[in-house]
């Protein structure tokens, strides 16, 4: 059995970024990292652009100027102003060559053809320059970077529609256990409604790892075996439910051994999730989690969350920990180190009934985990705890 901090430095240690590329359309890479540098094919602006309904200027020493057309956006035509001519501009229209400066609509008089200007303005007043953003050719955005909507906002504005991607790990999620039910079919004695494989589904959704399949498989150790081989030969991750304890009819660990799977580790001392296993075949990262729901769910949060992220290359590989009061009274029995399920506000933190590893109701409240130390056995009110905020 490894303690929590050796359990989380293995996983931490023993996943690698992916580094493999994809090609995908733009729209559909939020939240990837771009594989390759984006050079920008165009100038952002493509034209000196108004940033100002009003008029456009060929500036000259007196504040009157003579109107001589009119520019709209979208607008190509190009008119050639001399000192002391305006014309009529709009916000996102071409500003003509010879024009140097708009004024905003609010401070002109207008009279016919004849318009006087409240002030004096700069060269180059509202007008956003040629290539502001980017000029053709110069790094749009480098290798690395996040598409984030606002990322996927301006390299759109470029005009590109498809980028070179880190991929997402392929995550094969698997359950195990003769006792589950697929939901819409008839609940019959001894059964009970399958819910792992849609619970952390959600949770990678969640995270936005979308390439996921999810595999059932009965007590059978044939038919374990032969399920993980598939799976871990294709998959960046496999990520099993149940069957890891010791029962008779826990079959998990057995196959992982005969298919050759580097155990990094098995067993944490903690509570929930003390029969968590970690390994590795080849590239493929394998967790076999506790079949029980939350203890599965708390364990996805505290580990597989971190190896999912050091597959993407993130820096940040854990989910936050803060400091937080507690509003409530918790017994700690046993000296397992214990995730107990809670809801954090406002730095406050109530520790919530029902902690039993069996037990989604209270985990469906929750929006944290609060750490509960090996040596701590109580837990009283205004006790500062740390506490895990979990993805919303
Ligand atoms: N003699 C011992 N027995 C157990 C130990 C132990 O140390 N010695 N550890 C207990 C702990 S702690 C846990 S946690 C569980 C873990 O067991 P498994 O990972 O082998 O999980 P299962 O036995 O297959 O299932 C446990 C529980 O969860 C339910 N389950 C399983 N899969 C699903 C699913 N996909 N959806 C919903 N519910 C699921 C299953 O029916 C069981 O009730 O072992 C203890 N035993
Ligand atoms: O370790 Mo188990 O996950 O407590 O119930």
């Amino acid at each position: 059995m490894v303690s929590i901090h050796d359990a989380l430095n293995a996983v931490k240690n023993n996943i690698n970024p992916l580094f493999k590329e994809t090609i995908k359309p733009l729209e559909r890479c939020g939240g990837y990292y771009l594989s390759k540098d984006i050079v920008s094919p165009i100038n952002m602006p493509p034209f000196r652009q108004s940033a100002m309904d009003g008029y456009a200027l060929f500036l000259h020493s007196d504040l009157a100027y003579t109107l001589i057309g009119e520019v709209k956006a979208g607008d190509s035509h190009e008119l050639v102003l001399k000192p002391g001519e305006a014309v009529r501009i709009f916000t996102g229209a071409p500003v003509p060559e010879t024009a140097n400066a708009v004024m905003m609509q609010e401070k002109v008089v207008v009279n016919d053809s004849k318009i006087t200007i409240e002030n004096d303005i700069p060269v180059a007043h509202n007008i956003r320059p040629l290539g502001e953003q980017v000029k053709t050719g110069e790094l749009a955005l480098k290798k690395g970077t996040k598409l984030t909507p606002a990322a996927i906002g301006y390299l759109t504005s470029l005009g590109i529609t498809e980028v070179a991607v880190y991929k997402k790990p392929s995550i094969a999620l698997i359950t195990t256990g003769n006792e589950l039910v697929e939901p819409g079919k008839p609940l019959v004695y001894g059964k009970i409604y399958e819910s792992n494989s849609k619970m952390l589904l959600n949770a990678l959704y969640n995270l936005k790892f979308y390439d996921v399949t999810i595999h059932k498989i009965e007590d059978d150790y044939i038919k374990t075996k032969n399920k993980l081989e598939t799976v871990i030969n294709t998959n960046d991750m496999v990520i099993v439910t149940g069957g890891i304890s010791v029962g008779d009819y826990d079959f998990v660990g057995k196959a992982l051994k005969e298919l050759q799977v580097e155990e990094v580790f098995y067993k944490v001392k903690q509570k929930p999730g003390k029969p968590l296993f970690f390994g590795k075949k080849e590239d493929t990262a394998i967790f076999a989690l506790p079949g029980n729901p939350a203890a599965a769910l708390s364990c996805f949060y505290v580990y597989v969350f971190i190896a999912l992220q050091k597959m993407v290359n993130k820096d940040i590989v854990e989910l936050p920990r803060v400091k937080a009061k507690s509003v409530s009274k918790f017994e700690k029995r046993g000296d397992r180190p214990q995730f107990l399920k809670a809801i954090y506000n406002d730095d406050e933190v109530e520790i919530l009934e029902g902690q039993n590893s069996s037990m989604l109701q209270t985990f469906a409240l929750s929006n944290a985990l609060v750490f509960a130390p090996e040596d701590v056995s109580e837990i009283k009110h205004n006790d500062m705890l740390e506490v895990i905020l979990l993805p919303n």
